[in-house]
């Protein structure tokens, strides 16, 4: 048995459902959000998660390149009309007017069609990318081994693929298209400055030094508040869906007001890194439009003094201000966009940093199939533990040199003190975990070189918190075997005596797990649990059996589908109850990760041994 019921496979929960992850002490990278990654591997990322799109990015590259053309004509349109519309309407004739005013409107016109297919194009392109992005997350953190979810708690995982991906989705969406316009309307207007008046156009290129400076400082300063906010994000979202994990032990341990309190904290960082946001935007929003305004005031006393002077046209100066407009005005979007891309980036790294992870127990590149059983052999296989040494990743030796051999079709139960390693001899013979030294064998083929598909026929784990997924209850037996008919699954359910209940459930088999009337009891769950795996009909089960008493009825039953469940294969079973250590062949009786007793019941019982002494204390309990 490990943690408490529901805890397994995240953390160990302290008190109170707030599971803390376990960690290597103050440099552990799992205690931080962000996990080592080879360099730059946001960017490579990002590179593979656009290459599918390239043609579309292009595309839209190409529209707003010329969108922005369009776009930009209009000032230039102003200072003709100014400079020769007008005279030319002074001298009687109407056409150059008009033919500004066609002009105005036909580029309008093609600007905002050009932009509607670059929306359209772009859009698909961030949908591709996120659901390419979520995708990659669930399945890469689905093939994380289990050391790996021990540490890197469900809550984190959570807001990778949640809060994360959105400050994606709010970059690709609104801040990308946002930088390529301010950086093409920049050139554009730039080179028209330029072209226009050459000695005007130089004063605005030159402010471009100062506020290239204004944009760096706010990069660099943002980037460190952009990393903090995130993390509080992160920080508020795994506490949230920690205690509402927990909520039974929250409940148990009446754990409501410091947990509140803990939340509170956590929000209220989750303020300040906010504010501090806001407010490193806010000077760069501030500093950047001195800038500007300085400019504008510049280049329009002086315009005014050439034009009076009779140096430049009234229109050019008309158009070199109109443009001086649009080249600043998007100073606060970019800020805004700097805003979106620092989130982003942070993001983009934590999620490169947990795809980054390997896991620990990867499958074989060769692997090799498991031998055929010959005729008449017994039901089940053979399992050896080879010199299978042992230590978790956070701690020390667990099972020192472990040497064992289980024939096929033996029932064996495994019994010892807490902490004796019993889960751990379970958990490393269903592969959750490899051994540091030695091998685990089945049928002579170290469990390394099975496939995925051998590895789950072969050896099916039952753990105590009979974990049901959303669905029906058919499909919930089901996952023993995803092809099973519906006959299969209803003769296992007779099989492990569980069928009258589901029967009785509203709708029968098709009833809903998680919905109202839908609830199952612990020992219905049990049930539910040994259907599946009777359905699975693995070579080896190994069964981590509940301790959570049952009343007498629910107990019995449970006895009997266990019996049922166990016949026809190789079963190892954490045993708790005497019950099953009867029903056992042999019995291991552990002690700081060795086996101290081992022989059947009958033996060990009549023996002054460790396992003679639990089983009158057993006894003693049962009066
Ligand atoms: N995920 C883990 N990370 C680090 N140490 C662990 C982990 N799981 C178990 N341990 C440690 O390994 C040792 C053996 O634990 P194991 O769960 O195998 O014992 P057990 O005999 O099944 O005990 P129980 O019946 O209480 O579950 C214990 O000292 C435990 O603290």
């Amino acid at each position: 048995m490990t943690a408490a019921p529901g805890t397994e496979a995240t953390t160990k929960a302290a008190p109170g459902g707030t599971a803390a992850p376990e960690g290597d002490g103050p440099g552990d990278p799992f205690d931080q959000d962000l996990l080592p990654a080879p360099r730059n591997a946001q960017f490579a990322l990002l590179g593979s998660l656009l290459a599918p799109a390239r043609a579309r990015v292009w595309l839209a590259a190409v529209l707003l390149v010329v969108q922005q053309a369009a776009v930009q004509v209009g000032p230039l349109l102003v200072a003709y009309a100014i400079d020769h519309a007008v005279p030319a309407l002074r001298a009687g004739r109407h056409g150059p007017l008009i033919a500004v005013g066609c002009a105005y409107i036909g580029c309008g016109l093609a600007a905002g069609g050009l932009q509607r297919v670059f929306i359209r194009t772009a859009a698909r392109v961030s949908q591709d990318v996120l659901v390419d992005l979520r995708g990659r997350i669930f399945r890469h953190a689905q093939s994380l081994s289990l050391d790996f979810h021990e540490r890197y708690t469900s809550g984190r995982l959570i807001s990778r693929a949640t809060s994360d991906v959105e400050t994606i989705r709010e970059l690709l969406n609104d801040g990308l298209d946002e930088l390529i316009e301010v950086v093409l309307s920049t050139l554009y207007i730039g080179v028209l400055l330029v072209v226009l008046d050459w000695r005007l156009g130089l004063v605005t290129v030159a402010s471009a030094i100062p506020l290239y400076a204004s944009v760096r400082s706010y990069q660099r300063r943002s980037m460190a508040v952009y990393r903090r906010r995130s993390t509080a994000t992160a920080a508020v979202i795994v506490k949230f869906t920690e205690t509402m994990n927990g909520i039974r032990p929250v409940k148990a341990f009446r754990r409501e007001e410091p947990n509140d309190a803990a939340f509170a904290d956590l929000n209220h960082a989750h303020y300040r890194a906010n504010g501090d946001a806001l407010l490193e935007m806010a000077r760069y929003v501030v500093g950047s439009r001195l800038i500007a305004n300085i400019t504008v005031a510049g280049i329009v006393v002086w315009g005014a003094y050439r034009v009076a002077g009779g140096g430049m046209a009234l229109g050019v100066l008309a158009a070199f201000v109109l443009y001086l407009r649009r080249l600043y005005d998007p100073i606060d979007r970019l800020g805004m966009f700097l805003n979106s891309y620092q989130s982003a980036a942070a993001s983009l790294e934590k999620i490169a940093g947990l795809l980054a992870q390997a896991p620990t127990v990867p499958e074989p590149e060769h692997p090799v199939p498991l031998p055929a059983r010959p005729q008449g052999a017994p039901p089940g296989r053979e399992v050896v533990f080879d010199g299978t040494r042992f230590a978790y990743r956070t701690g020390g030796e667990v099972l020192p040199a472990f040497d064992l051999r289980i024939p096929a079709g033996q029932t064996v139960a495994v019994v010892g003190a807490t902490g004796a390693g019993k889960s751990t001899l379970a958990k490393l013979l269903a592969r959750f975990y490899d051994p540091t030294e030695g091998r685990v064998l089945l049928d002579g083929v170290p469990l390394a070189d099975l496939a995925r598909d051998d590895l789950r026929r072969g050896v099916v784990m039952v753990t105590q918190e009979a974990f049901l997924f959303s669905g029906t209850v058919a499909e919930n037996i089901a996952i023993g075997r995803p092809d099973s008919t519906r006959a299969e699954v209803e003769a296992a359910a007779k099989a492990i005596g569980a069928h009258d209940f589901i029967a009785a459930l509203p709708d029968g088999y098709d009833t809903d797990v998680r919905k109202r009337g839908g609830r199952i009891s612990a020992g219905q769950r049990q049930l539910v649990a040994f259907a599946r795996a009777l359905l699975a009909d693995p070579a080896v089960l190994i069964l981590d059996e509940a301790t959570s008493s049952l009343d007498i009825p629910g107990e019995q039953a449970v006895q009997h589908a266990m019996a049922t469940v166990l016949r026809g294969r190789t079963a190892v079973v954490i045993a708790h109850r005497l019950s099953t250590v009867e029903i056992a062949d042999r019995v291991l009786v552990m002690r700081d990760g060795r086996v101290v007793e081992d022989g059947p019941p009958s033996e060990l019982i009549t023996a002054s041994g460790h396992f003679a002494d639990l089983h009158q204390a057993w006894r003693d309990s049962l009066v």
